[in-house]
């Protein structure tokens, strides 16, 4: 039914549990010495995060953070408002950053400012998509799924106005979705 929508698919659900998969083994072995908070920056970052969690296999823990800058534009206000905050002090934590997508960077700037100030022992970031010609701030992440395109995307927890997160794979929008206003 939501696959009428979609104009064309980047990257099938095939190709991204094996790219998780590809992750998650990485970051075994980057913290096999540690026990990581990782943190879903909501709402996108579930569906990754709940499928990278069991691809990796150290002792973990998890927290969710609310930040909000899109709504419902396609473009980043540049404004992050924290919409709910973890449940779980971060100080001396070895923090991974789990996000459906880095675009502009300003959400992950201000998280990774946030907690470095709330003297987490490290924190690094993991995405499942980069969108390195969106940035408008100097950021890398240490992990990422796939390059996309410099297109809005939606799908496997990116939204149009908070629909097709549950699409099973990313694609690109057809155009007359943006121009109705359903
Ligand atoms: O690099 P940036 O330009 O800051 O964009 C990336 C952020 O924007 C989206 O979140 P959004 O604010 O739309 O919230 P959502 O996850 O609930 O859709 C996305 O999930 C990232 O958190
Ligand atoms: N799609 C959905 N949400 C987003 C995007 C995108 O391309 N970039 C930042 N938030
Ligand atoms: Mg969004």
């Amino acid at each position: 039914m939501l696959e009428k929508d979609i104009e064309r698919t980047l990257y099938s659900r095939e190709e991204i549990a094996a790219k998780t998969k590809e992750l998650g083994q990485k970051i075994t072995a980057d913290y096999a010495d540690k026990t990581p908070l990782v943190i879903g920056i909501l709402k996108g970052a579930i569906p990754f995060m709940a499928e990278l969690v069991r691809d990796i296999d150290v002792y973990l823990e998890m927290d969710f953070m609310d930040v909000s800058s899109y709504g419902d534009a396609l473009v980043s206000s540049g404004e992050v408002k924290i919409v709910k905050d973890l449940d779980t002090n971060v100080e001396g934590r070895d923090i991974l950053i789990v996000e459906d997508i880095i675009d502009s960077g300003r959400t992950l700037n201000y998280l990774v400012e946030l907690f470095k100030y709330r003297k987490a022992n490290s924190v690094k970031l993991v995405t499942l998509l980069d969108k390195p010609e969106g940035r408008v701030v100097d950021l890398t992440p240490d992990y990422f799924g796939f390059h996309v395109p410099n297109e809005f995307v939606v799908g496997y927890g990116l939204d149009y106005k908070d629909r097709y997160r549950n699409l099973p794979f990313v694609g690109v929008l057809k155009p007359e979705i943006y121009e109705s206003n359903s």
